[in-house]
């Protein structure tokens, strides 16, 4: 299993370090078009999304990545990676890759608590203690498509969702010592394979 972590911007040797811990074999950083080949998952980061959008078009990636997402290949966004994914952003009339059925909008948590934790119900983990989240300047779910299950939400809002093989979380998974989310994911791209096989 090799997955891949975008690597232009933000918490990429973070998300590294997750997944390794959560049992990926090979964990590889993608700056370039080249370093997409042969991937069963890819995880964007967070950071800022505009930049992290214009990088991609800069790098050659947007399109490859866009492509990937519609052959099914498993996709983890976390925060500014989750309004990279998105097909919709409150306010913004153009998108990034705009694969995950969903109205994202930016930076929803206000001023005065624009970071902050929060232990969660995350549908779909093992075991039944909460899920440590890391909310950064942190992006929610305002409307999900019909294909999209809810994983999780704050304060009604949604902060966590999944469509088939793309994973989307408002927060930052890869700065907690809970791996259950990498797992989740990997476990997907697992999913993923098997399909492929058959
Ligand atoms: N921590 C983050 O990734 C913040 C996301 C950022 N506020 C954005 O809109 O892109």
């Amino acid at each position: 299993m090799k997955i891949g972590v975008l690597a232009l911007q933000g918490a990429v040797i973070e998300h590294v370090k997750s997944l390794k811990q959560a049992g990926a074999e090979e964990v590889v950083p993608v700056k370039w078009p080249k370093d997409l080949d042969g991937l069963d998952g890819l995880v964007l980061p967070g950071g800022e999304s505009t930049t992290i959008g214009k990088l991609m078009n800069k790098y050659e990636l947007m399109e490859p990545v866009r492509e990937m997402a519609k052959r099914g290949v498993p996709m983890f966004g976390t925060c500014a990676g989750l309004i990279l994914l998105a097909n919709r952003v409150q306010g913004q009339d153009w998108v990034h890759i705009g694969a995950l059925d969903a109205l994202v909008d930016r930076n929803s948590f206000g001023r005065q608590v624009d970071s902050f934790e929060a232990d969660l119900d995350v549908v779909g983990l093992e075991g039944s203690e909460k899920y440590p989240a890391v909310f950064i300047r942190a992006p929610h779910i305002m409307e999900v498509g019909a294909g999209v299950e809810v994983l999780s939400t704050v304060n009604d809002r949604v902060v966590a969702a999944r469509q088939g093989h793309l994973l989307g979380a408002s927060f930052h998974p890869e700065l907690t010592d809970d791996v259950r989310l990498h797992k989740y994911f990997l476990s997907m791209v697992e999913e993923a394979k098997k399909a492929a096989v058959k």
